[in-house]
């Protein structure tokens, strides 16, 4: 859960210092700060409202800050608390620090200086809120809001937990990074964070890999009437569209590095230039990015900033590849088949049951997209009776139940077999590998191997010379 909602309160024994504080924090777009004088105040107020994070003085009557600190510290472990004062003493600090300071500044405080400790300290809070009530929802196994993800079928405990991840995160007004390879259904996942923020703003979504520079400015940003030439009409930018809503920019790791500095600057100010103006608007969509590109590769290669990884990469899930939660493939392909019954207008066909163990040795490279695609075509086929598992198993064969290059052998080792042959093998495939496998132990000696393979020589004599027959000269 977010603290955004929550106020900034300034304790303060001097009202001049508390009022001037609260006009430069409400000046820079803190609409909750709350003052008190009397520090007595302060543990009441903590109990029944809360706080994104306090600026303390330290020398006050009746209870001075450096008395409270430790109690805050026990009482609201996550909240930080900025120490404000005139005393510039290296001890102080060092006191106040231990005591579980979050900052310390020495007054009279330079507006900036206060404005950016206080903004790190609500997102260091919020994160570290986070990071509590997500262990607390993984440790009860809680769903609050489980219709967000009523489009998402799923039985599986990894979803489950990006689920719970997303329940704590969506409120943050941090940017949510979504990975995964094609078709594993970010863009729904997308959707179930726009849900869960509470957000009542529209939720917009644009592919950022398709637009140049210009027209990635020309698309978030807008223009003024005149900025170039044919902007007759003055155009509203999808960052306005999605004011108090969500934007979601599709295919992030393709963007451009030109637009990648201006995503950099938005999401760390907060503001944007329309194309053509030189008055600064506030950003107040929150922003969801997704890409089915590995970013820190991409970050190798140079292609993508480190800046702009990093400043995404506060709050990221992974959606696991369809591969990795072979437990969905019942759940889905019921879903699919009644979803084509519908839509081709016809009876839900009654699948075959070893259907589900043929679907197993696929890999899916296509996730689930590609097994939505599957179940659509066979019921497009079908002509009564019990679903035909052939085409189902056309495909598979054709596909060669091949991986994706992003995704090597070696990250299946949870299966052997596909893990050695890429793929479920056939009975072929086996053969030629122990075959092989054998000549190469043997040093190349057709005795020794048909020995371990349990066959006599001739045998394996004639199945060599026929498989040397059969291969196409290259
Ligand atoms: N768990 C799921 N339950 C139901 N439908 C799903 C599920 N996962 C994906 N789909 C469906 O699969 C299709 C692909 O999903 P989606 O477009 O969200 O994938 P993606 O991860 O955004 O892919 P890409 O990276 O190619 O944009 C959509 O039709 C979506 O509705």
């Amino acid at each position: 859960m977010s603290n955004d909602h929550l106020p900034i309160v300034l304790v303060d024994d001097e009202e001049n210092i508390l009022k001037a504080s609260k006009l430069i924090l409400l000046g820079n777009g803190y609409g909750n700060v709350v003052t008190l004088s009397d520090s007595r105040a302060l543990l009441p107020f903590l109990a029944e409202h809360g706080a994104a994070a306090i600026v303390l003085d330290l020398f006050m009557p009746h209870q001075s800050g450096l008395d409270l600190l430790p109690l805050i510290a026990e009482r609201h472990p996550d909240l930080p608390v900025i120490v404000m004062t005139a005393v510039d003493e290296t001890e102080t600090a060092v006191n106040c620090m231990k005591a579980g300071a979050f900052d310390y500044l020495v007054k009279p405080v330079e507006s900036g200086r206060l404005l950016s400790s206080v903004a790190k300290a609500r997102e260091i809070g919020s994160l570290s809120q986070e990071l509590s009530s997500l262990k607390e929802c993984l440790l009860e196994d809680r769903l609050d809001h489980p219709e967000a993800f009523s489009a998402i079928v799923t039985d599986s405990k990894k979803m489950r937990a990006v689920f719970q991840y997303l329940e704590i995160t969506a409120r943050s007004r941090q940017p949510i990074l979504i990975t995964g390879e094609t078709g594993v259904g970010k863009e729904l996942f997308s959707r179930a964070v726009h849900q869960l923020s509470g957000l009542k703003g529209n939720y917009v979504a644009v592919n950022v890999a398709e637009l140049d520079d210009n027209m990635f400015s020309d698309t978030l940003f807008g223009h003024r009437k005149g900025a170039f030439t044919g902007a007759d009409q003055p155009r509203e930018g999808l960052i306005a569209k999605a004011a108090g809503g969500t934007l979601l920019l599709d295919e992030i790791g393709d963007l451009n590095g030109a637009s990648q500095i201006k995503l950099l600057r938005l999401l760390q100010e907060r503001e944007y230039y329309p194309v053509g103006s030189d008055v600064a608007r506030k950003s107040e969509a929150r922003i969801v990015c997704a890409t089915n590109r590995d970013l820190r590769k991409r970050m190798e290669e140079g292609k993508f900033r480190n800046d702009l990884f990093y400043r995404l990469c506060t709050h990221q899930v992974r959606i696991p590849p369809l591969r990795e939660r072979m437990e969905d493939i019942p759940l889905l392909l019921d879903h699919f088949l009644a979803l084509a019954a519908q839509e081709l207008e016809r009876k839900k066909p009654t699948p075959p049951a070893e259907l589900v163990t043929l679907l197993a040795v696929h890999t899916f490279p296509g996730n689930v997209r590609e097994f939505q695609a599957m179940v659509f075509d066979a019921v497009a086929r079908h002509t009564g009776g019990v679903l035909s598992m052939e085409n189902f198993r056309r495909v598979i064969v054709e596909s060669g139940a091949s991986l994706p290059p992003s995704h090597p052998r070696e990250s299946l080792s949870d299966d052997p077999l596909v893990s050695l042959f890429g793929r479920f093998p056939t009975v072929r495939d086996v053969e030629e590998y122990l075959f092989d496998e054998a000549m190469k132990r043997a040093g190349g000696n057709q005795g020794i191997a048909a020995t371990m393979l349990g066959i006599t020589r001739q045998t394996l004599n004639k199945r060599l010379q026929l498989r040397n027959d059969n291969e196409v000269p290259s």
